[in-house]
């Protein structure tokens, strides 16, 4: 039995037969001619075809998928056919003598700029026309089509890592778990992986090179994917898929064995999520990232659209609150109308809140549209800026947020000058946040979507659990006391749940679909042995050990495989 051991960041076990992404398409090179054996009317006549089958291939899985995955397959196929791309791409072969690979290549590139500079609804298909040209390629190369394999039946999908737009058309009804190669534990993919309640391992070196077909063994808890499962792991993949119905549903409330109440959030992108948080139990979202709202848009949208938007997540959560950050563009949200797109070091540049330092107005706006929404709903609004630093800064954005008419300012603690100082930090703005993502990679200077450094990435570091600590110290001076919440992604890993409870955090908000997880760990312990565990956390020596002695003291992840 051959071991694979990367970084665990979604549950779950799972037996099932791997298949291998295929690698992106390189570019055909410059210049590339037509083959002395090959005619300019063969060359088009195959490049149709080409196109024709790629056409065929995304509308027969179009018309087999549902929601926003048949949307986006469908418009791509479509693509397959556009005119212009065909025509533009003959011409080169015509004309230039070009092979039919750098002909589709070349005329791809200009009708995708040409798409992007019409802006709008022109400018979302200039992605889709790059992903047609790249699967006409692979076409005429007769190699796998780049993108997700499209299968009928399920299969553990291993892949270097995912681009965003993979994603959309991830189905985990055929993907049954995921398993990278690179990506850190706090990348798009793992955040994608738990929304989708996927098991997922990241950054788990040497899987590249397992056969297409391989069975192997995943345990999304533990981060280790197995050959040739044994007998035991067929075992616990049956148990797990008997737990799943306890760990579907979420009762409402998050609370510890002896009654001490920690409301359980959800994080959220939009109205769609809202709804789904709030069919899952949330208590209220602890979360709302509004960039994720305005991520295709290369303008400012307006205040009234920004208003619908904002209404849309906040009717989902009447009586209830529901906790908005102020747009935090940059570094791996980056946001056309806002954001540099040259920063030699943009995790460290002009991001989130200091955005306002760049371009003034766009913050007072966008508080402008948020005071409007929160006026027509019922929720209880409190809103949140990203990336504070400083005391002043967070005395600057309460004095925006009170102009707007907005009650309740707070601070997301994300950056470790924030965590260190929260006591004059807090005495500006209502509440704090932490965002152990960031947090994370700027206490340990490593990048949160590097593979190679998940080791250092991780909210388990002694480091980090410090910097919450002193956090929740800083507020308890002088008395203020101000609720100190965490929605980063440790929030939704179970021990570490229990651990920030222990720390003195007030509530967790996570991706909808760890609620019950979650809560339920949560429900068997007291308070007081939460506050033990954090000391033992505290006093380890790494995050390894940090997270092993945690977890052998709650042998409930175990018996759940989580
Ligand atoms: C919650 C956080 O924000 P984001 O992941 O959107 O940067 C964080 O940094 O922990
Ligand atoms: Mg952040």
């Amino acid at each position: 039995m051959q071991n694979f051991q990367g970084v665990g960041v979604s549950p779950g076990r799972v037996i099932g037969t791997i298949r291998q992404m295929p690698k992106p398409v390189s570019e055909p090179p410059s210049g590339e001619q037509l083959a002395a054996s090959t005619t300019a009317e063969d060359a088009v006549a195959g490049l149709k075809a080409a196109a024709q089958s790629v056409h065929d291939e995304l509308k027969a899985r179009a018309d087999k998928a549902s929601g926003d995955g048949k949307a986006v397959l469908e418009a791509t196929a479509l693509m397959a056919k556009d005119t212009m791309l065909l025509k533009s791409a003959t011409k080169l072969i015509n004309n230039n003598g070009s092979s039919a690979e750098r002909a589709i290549w070349e005329a791809g590139a200009s009708v995708s700029e040409m798409l992007h500079n019409l802006g709008g609804y022109m400018a979302e298909r200039a992605t889709d026309v790059l992903d047609v040209r790249a699967r006409i390629v692979a076409e005429l190369r007769g190699v796998p089509a780049p993108g997700i394999p499209a299968s009928d039946t399920p299969f553990i999908l291993v892949a270097e890592d995912l681009a965003p737009a993979d994603t959309a058309t991830l189905d985990p009804a055929i993907v049954t778990a995921l398993v990278t190669s690179g990506g850190g534990p706090q990348s798009h993919t793992a955040i994608i992986a738990r929304s989708l309640g996927l098991p997922a391992v990241v950054a788990a070196r040497g899987v590249d090179e397992i056969p297409d077909g391989a069975e192997v063994f995943v345990d999304g808890a533990a981060g280790s994917l197995s050959l040739e499962p044994t007998e035991e792991q067929r075992a616990a993949a049956i148990a797990w898929v008997e737990n799943a119905a306890t760990l579907a549903v979420f009762d409402g409330n998050g609370t510890t064995a002896d009654g001490h109440l920690v409301p359980l959030l959800a994080n959220v992108g939009g109205a769609k999520d809202a709804a789904a948080a709030a069919a899952l139990g949330a208590q209220g979202v602890g979360l709302f990232r509004t960039e994720f709202c305005f991520l295709e848009r290369d303008t400012e949208p307006t205040v009234l659209e920004q208003a619908a938007a904002y209404r849309g997540v906040f009717d989902a959560f009447p009586g209830k609150k529901v906790v908005l950050r102020t747009l935090d563009a940059g570094a791996d949200k980056p946001l056309p109308f806002l954001t540099d797109a040259t920063e030699p070091n943009p995790a460290l540049g002009v991001r989130g809140y200091r955005t306002d330092f760049t371009t003034p107005g766009v913050l007072d706006r966008q508080l402008e549209a948020i005071a409007i929404a929160a006026d027509e709903s019922e929720a209880e609004v409190w809103v949140m800026a990203p990336m504070i630093s400083t005391a002043a800064e967070a005395a600057h954005f309460a004095s925006m947020c009170d102009a707007a008419g907005i009650k309740t300012p707070g601070v997301m603690v994300e950056v470790p000058s924030a965590a260190l100082t929260s006591a004059s930090v807090l005495r500006h703005v209502g509440f704090a946040s932490l965002g152990t993502n960031d947090l994370t990679q700027y206490a340990m200077a490593a990048d949160r979507q590097l593979g190679p450094l998940a080791e250092l990435n991780t909210p388990w570091q002694p480091a980090v659990l410090r910097l919450v600590q002193l956090t929740v110290a800083g507020s308890a001076e002088e008395g203020h006391g101000k609720p100190v919440g965490v929605c980063g992604e440790a929030a939704a890993d179970p021990a570490l749940a229990v651990v920030l409870v222990g720390l003195g955090v007030s509530t967790l908000s996570m991706t909808a679909r760890s609620l019950a997880a979650v809560g339920t760990v949560l429900k068997t312990v007291t308070l007081e042995q939460a506050q033990e565990l954090a000391r033992l956390a505290l006093s380890a020596p790494d995050a390894l050990d940090a997270k092993a002695w945690v977890r052998a003291k709650l042998p409930i992840l175990e018996e759940l495989g989580l």
